[in-house]
């Protein structure tokens, strides 16, 4: 027993020997630093890739645009390769085509997502994950199930009266404080409002009633920004590099955000119950699934429909909206709002395109505006994170199941192969007789803004019919024009615009456009009617 006390003593006596320290410390170090380097997925075979020091791998050089850095890559290392993240390998497909074969041709291997430390650990813990973020298992399936039906075809037509009404109260708040058009105004909290109210009411039957001001509507749309960016593959090295776990108080902004989040996703689903309980309710997603006994969802797995359905659309809609409007505010974008004037005129000749646009997408422009839109402001520039289930081959290669897959949407959607010119907007590239012979109108999938395969966005409908009706009724009420003050300029490339390239979604700079009338009496009908319409709502 005494021998081996001394055992360990004597060893350290023996590595603190000046002739042997130096060679113990380098072995130590050399040691530490091939255990801290090691991947979550070892080197996938006949995968180019990037070449990056120990520990942090590629994170350093990604800098603070992961998405125009890694299509830059592509140049030089091909469409598909690998990367060192921290401890963690990820794939990164940075074309068109690259996309489609391991997207669409491989959806059904590709139909996991990964957890990282920031979101799932801190942030989501107790509160569930949503649908978007959860890896697949028998709860994400029923999840995703029951969302996307609420969400299908008909089902969102059914919710056109919410959008009539949402729509129109932001359309009329801008015209009330952009005093008829005199004063330029910045759009976007009229479509953070626009968003967030109809995804309030499809989901707890309910809205923000006050102005943009509204305490409620401020404070979801600053937490899901700030949790959004906790989301983001590219915005915390925690999540590739555990030591930085250790960090005291690396956790402080991400607990508060979980706490402040809690409060009023709590407080949504208590007053739907009450309401319930009360029989004074109204349909909406929420209510049917608690109310419905086929569904068999436990309280955990509401929540998380419900946070999807307020997270997803919240920072999405707006940013193509607001986008697309200071497009139109440029020079160029003055012959877009001409040609998409005229289009609606030869459909809609009576003047009733803002009540028709309700029930029907008869005007082929502004269809092909919302998909250019989708695509030259690719507001998530690299979408939400898969993992394969199953072995996914790539040429040679063999990607091992468990490996993360990185899309990255702006570089596919910025492809010169696949798109002509595309640094330029141009909705023509989406018309059928167009005169862009790129022909993206008839190429099956016209872009990745919604992801694609196995767990492409299930609000892509609804997405598309608020974008088609905000669209339409905004250039048959104003002509939109560049603001008055050259500061208040909005910056036209999809990286320059974003106050944060590297979060999850696009977060613009703010800037302003004017509004003028083009028909004082005429919009003022379309909003009284609208009003009439959806008074009851
Ligand atoms: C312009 C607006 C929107 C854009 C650009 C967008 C984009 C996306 C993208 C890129 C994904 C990931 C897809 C993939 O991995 O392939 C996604 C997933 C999702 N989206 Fe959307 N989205 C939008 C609006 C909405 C809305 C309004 C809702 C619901 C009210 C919604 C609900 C969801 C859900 C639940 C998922 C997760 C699907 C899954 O993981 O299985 N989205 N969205």
């Amino acid at each position: 027993m005494a021998q081996s006390t001394n055992e360990p003593q004597g060893l350290v006596q023996l590595l603190l020997q000046p002739h042997i320290l130096p060679f113990f410390l380098v072995a130590l170090i050399y040691a530490a630093v091939k255990i801290l380097d090691r991947t979550d997925v070892p080197k996938i075979k006949g995968l180019p890739e990037i070449p990056a020091p120990p520990i942090i791998g590629s994170l350093y050089e990604l800098g603070d645009n992961h998405a125009k850095k890694a299509a830059e890559w592509s140049k030089k290392y091909g469409p598909v390769f690998q990367a060192r993240l921290g401890n963690r390998r990820i794939i990164f497909a940075n074309t068109f085509d690259s996309v489609k074969s391991l997207w669409i041709t491989n959806q059904s291997a590709l139909i996991s997502r990964p957890t990282l430390h920031t979101f799932h650990t801190v942030v989501s813990s107790s509160e569930g994950f949503t649908i978007g973020t959860s890896p697949w298992d028998e709860s994400c399936k029923a999840r995703r199930k029951a969302a996307a039906t609420a969400l299908n075809r008909p089902a969102v037509q059914s919710y056109m009266p919410i959008i009539d009404y949402e729509c129109t109260k932001s359309i009329k708040e801008m015209l009330v404080n952009s005093e008829f058009g005199k004063k330029d105004i910045d759009p976007n909290a009229y479509f953070q409002r626009f968003a967030l109210s109809t995804s309030l009411t499809l989901n707890y039957g309910e809205r923000i009633d006050g102005n943009i001001n509204d305490a409620m509507l401020q404070e979801i749309t600053h937490v899901e920004r700030e949790i959004s960016n906790f989301r983001s593959t590219a915005n915390n090295w925690a999540d590739y590099i555990p030591l930085l776990r250790l960090k005291p108080g690396g956790n402080t902004k991400a607990l508060e955000y979980k706490k402040r989040r809690a409060t009023y996703m709590y407080k949504l689903i208590d007053m739907l119950k009450q309401r319930i309980a009360d029989g004074t309710d109204t349909p909406c997603i929420t209510g049917h699934v608690l109310k419905d006994p086929e569904v068999k969802l436990n309280d955990a797995e509401v929540m998380s429909i419900g946070l999807s359905m307020v997270s997803a659309g919240l920072d999405t809609v707006p940013g193509n909206l607001i986008m697309c409007i200071a497009y139109l505010a440029s020079p160029r974008g003055q012959d877009i709002q001409e040609q998409a004037l005229a289009e609606i005129n030869k459909v809609y000749p009576n003047n009733d395109a803002w009540e028709r646009c309700l029930s029907e997408e008869k005007v082929p422009y502004i269809t092909a505006l919302v998909k250019e839109t989708l695509r030259f402001w690719s507001v998530i520039p690299i979408c939400l994170p898969r993992e394969n289930i199953r072995d996914i081959k790539w040429g040679d290669a063999v990607i091992p199941k468990g490996t993360s897959f990185y899309m990255n949407a702006y570089g596919a959607h910025y492809d010169d192969t696949h798109f002509k010119a595309p640094w330029e907007f141009n909705p023509d590239r989406y018309m059928a007789d167009t005169s862009v012979d790129d022909a993206s109108a008839t190429r099956g999938t016209p872009h990745y803004a919604y992801g694609a395969g196995s767990r492409m966005c299930i609000g892509a409908h609804l997405a598309n019919r608020e974008l088609y009706t905000a669209f339409l009724r905004l250039i048959v009420s104003f002509e939109i024009l560049p603001p008055k003050e050259a500061k208040d300029r909005p910056i036209l490339n999809c990286f320059g615009c974003n106050q944060l390239p590297n979060g999850l979604t696009m977060d613009p700079k703010p800037f302003k456009v004017g509004l003028k009338v083009r028909d004082r009496a005429m919009v003022d009908k379309w909003i009284f009617e609208s009003e009439e319409r959806t008074k009851d709502n």
